[in-house]
């Protein structure tokens, strides 16, 4: 059922292995459109966060044209995932939501696509706080406030340890609404959290820790990982979002059943 331009609610009772990729193939579909198609690597992340603000436009009404009564905390990591965050963060800003940025890397250490949007972010002046700030800016949230968990995506490839860690149970404690990019950090993409990855045989036990999303929208096709009964308590309602290429042609890519 297509909620807004490309962005479509993800119906539980029919996902099949053959509509879901891993991560691996995530990536070769991302590879495939930018040096096969030509489209900048940019453009998909501006789609993908385009995507992610249409949703929230549609679900998150602001009080017409006044400040919102409620604020939304982009907490941003530092590979592509973290770059869809600070470009959610710039849409949000411009479409009239109370946003604040919290990122766990300097620009220096972003990818260059986060980078960019890192930058742009700051020289538009969208308000952007210390992390170490996170803490009691969840703890103290309203019910109606929303933290976007850009922290990791696809790229994620070991249990969270560390500051990561720590991040992800603050956002579980706080009465903040969640909103997860792409998927929830600490949920892989190829194996529900604690799960046996289906793909390979050794467990992939990718410890307890993972956010619990109240929204996903995860981008271009399902993920194999959507397929564990669990994987929903982590997702929350999910929604596919195309970044603006043909799905028939992307599953030819990454020669999909
Ligand atoms: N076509 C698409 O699908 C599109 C995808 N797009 C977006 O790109 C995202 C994938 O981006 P990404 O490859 O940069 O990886 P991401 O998830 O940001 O992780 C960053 C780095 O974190 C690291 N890391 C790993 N595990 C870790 C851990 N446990 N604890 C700490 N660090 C850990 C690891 O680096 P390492 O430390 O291994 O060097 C990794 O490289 C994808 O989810 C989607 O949001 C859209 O922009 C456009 C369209
Ligand atoms: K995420």
């Amino acid at each position: 059922m297509e909620i807004c331009p490309f962005v479509r609610l993800l119906d539980w009772r029919t996902l099949k292995a053959a509509d879901c990729l891993t991560a691996g193939q995530s990536r070769e579909v991302d590879r495939f459109a930018i040096e096969e198609l030509g489209i900048s690597s940019l453009v998909l992340m501006e789609n993908a966060a385009r995507s992610v603000c249409d949703w929230f436009s549609q679900h998150v009404q602001t009080s017409s044209g006044e400040e919102t009564s409620f604020v939304v905390r982009v907490v941003c990591g530092r590979g592509n995932n973290g770059g869809d965050g600070f470009a959610i963060a710039r849409l949000l800003w411009t479409m009239g939501y109370a946003v604040e940025i919290f990122a766990t890397h300097p620009e220096a250490e972003l990818s260059p696509d986060a980078r960019v949007n890192a930058a742009l972010a700051r020289k538009l002046g969208i308000p952007w706080r210390e992390l170490r700030e996170f803490g009691e800016a969840a703890a103290s949230a309203q019910a109606e406030d929303w933290i976007v968990d850009a922290l990791l995506g696809t790229g994620q490839s070991r249990p969270l340890s560390g500051e990561l860690a720590e991040l992800v149970q603050v956002m579980n404690a706080s009465a903040s609404r969640r909103l997860a990019v792409d998927l929830p950090t600490g949920f892989s993409a190829d194996a529900g959290p604690g799960l046996e990855n289906p793909l390979t045989d050794e467990p992939h036990d990718l410890a307890g820790l993972c956010v619990r999303a109240d929204v996903t929208i995860t981008f271009v096709t399902p993920k194999i990982g959507m397929l564990h009964s669990v994987a929903r308590e982590y997702l929350g309602e999910t929604f596919v979002a195309s970044i603006g290429l043909p799905e028939k042609l992307l599953r030819e890519a990454v020669s999909l059943q």
